[in-house]
């Protein structure tokens, strides 16, 4: 599936790119005055292959959770368990990404990828205090639906990357064909845009290592705080990634190989969402470190799958800024969140809907009769 999903990632339609150009140039605005948007609305329209490109909705966020045997290392103050509790926490609704997801009237999927630890029961779904809204849902929540699991385990967490593999190459390529598999099933369902999520105590480590082994920079460079660790922390923490590194030496034209070595399996899986977006030629929009640590295991596989990567935020994390200069992408937004899940995408998706929506309502110079300068 990986070796097929690849081979139909293509490049970006340049007559539908040429027309969309063209288009910007008659709307009634100056040219250049959209700035950010005009471009990436002529290369939804090359992913597409049509001018105007279909608006990219309704959008569709996937949140892959698993957990890591790097936790054992002290990267990260927080329990493990909280993986498993904040699943539970997604399907009840209750997380900034539900809150987020219901404003932008996106579905929420959850795929456990690899949670080692039991799903807490839910409980009965009468509202409480905690979950429930402030306000009564406006209607694009009602378009949302519930929350829905995907039970997909590849193995209960990965292994201890400073010790061995986290992963077999047999474990990371079924974990990237979680990732494929869910991307067809949400297209097929009708989304327009996918959404990146993530959930996974301790994932920021290999999401270091892995910008680290993609693109050449120090562990210094890759790693940042996570959730907030102190001083000692943090440079223990960078310690550990380097730690990693050393041992496995990863080879970044071997993907699959860095994804094992110092990966999870939720940053597989995003692998594996991104390039079948790509191949679908469906854009994704990419959340923060894991997401775009992901998003450079997929442009190893398949350069062209970059043409349906559309960076929504810069995360606080200093390790995905390294990683979009690598992949050339701007991020639509910069508000200094570092939360994951999805959060930061999903807010900038009203940006990703206007650009496009540009193209199909805005009058041109002739059309409106304005003068042109
Ligand atoms: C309550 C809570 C909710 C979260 N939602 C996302 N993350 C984020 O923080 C974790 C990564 O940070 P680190 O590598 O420092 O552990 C991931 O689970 C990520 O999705 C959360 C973390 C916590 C504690
Ligand atoms: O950028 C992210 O996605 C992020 C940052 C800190 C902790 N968890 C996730």
């Amino acid at each position: 599936m990986l070796e097929t999903t690849i081979a139909a990632v293509g490049p970006l339609d340049e007559p539908a790119m040429t027309a969309a150009r063209q288009l910007q140039a008659r709307l009634t605005k100056p040219a250049g005055s959209l700035g950010a948007l005009e471009e990436l609305s002529v290369r939804l329209a090359g992913l597409a292959g049509a001018c105007p490109p279909p608006l990219p909705t309704p959008a569709a966020v996937a949140i892959f959770a698993g957990d890591h045997g790097v936790h054992a290392q002290r990267v990260t103050p927080w329990p493990q368990e909280v993986t498993a509790q904040m699943v539970a926490n997604f399907l009840a609704g209750g997380a900034v990404v539900n809150a987020f997801a219901r404003q932008a009237g996106a579905t929420v999927t959850v795929v456990d990828v690899g949670v080692a630890t039991p799903l807490p029961v839910p409980e009965p779904t009468a509202p409480d205090a905690a979950t429930a809204p402030a306000e009564p849902v406006d209607h694009a929540a009602a378009a949302v639906g519930v929350p829905r699991l995907v039970a997909a385990t590849v193995r209960p967490g990965t292994r201890d990357m400073t010790v061995t593999a986290a992963l077999t190459r047999e474990e990371a390529g079924t974990a990237i064909e979680v990732g494929i598999r869910t991307a067809g099933e949400l297209v097929d369902a009708g989304a327009g845009i996918l959404v990146t999520g993530d959930m996974g105590i301790a994932n920021t480590t290999p999401a270091a290592a892995l910008i680290a082994a993609f693109t050449g920079v120090d562990a210094a460079e890759a790693t940042g705080r996570g959730t907030g660790v102190d001083d000692p922390t943090y440079q223990h923490k960078i310690e550990v990634v380097a730690a990693a590194l050393r041992r496995h030496s990863p080879d970044p034209t071997d993907p699959l190989g860095v994804l094992a070595t110092v990966g999870g399996l939720e940053h597989a899986a995003l692998t594996g969402l991104i390039l079948g977006a790509a191949a679908r030629r469906v854009p994704v929009l990419l959340d923060g470190v894991i997401a775009v640590s992901a998003a450079l295991a997929a442009a190893a596989f398949a350069p062209a799958a970059v043409g349906a990567m559309i960076a929504g935020h810069r995360s606080a994390e200093p390790g995905a800024t390294v990683a979009l200069r690598r992949l050339g992408l701007t991020p639509l937004i910069d508000l200094g969140l570092r939360l994951g899940e999805g959060t930061g995408a999903l807010l900038a998706l009203p940006v990703v809907t206007g650009a496009v929506r540009v193209l199909h309502e805005v009058a041109t110079f002739d059309s409106a009769g304005v003068a042109e300068k």
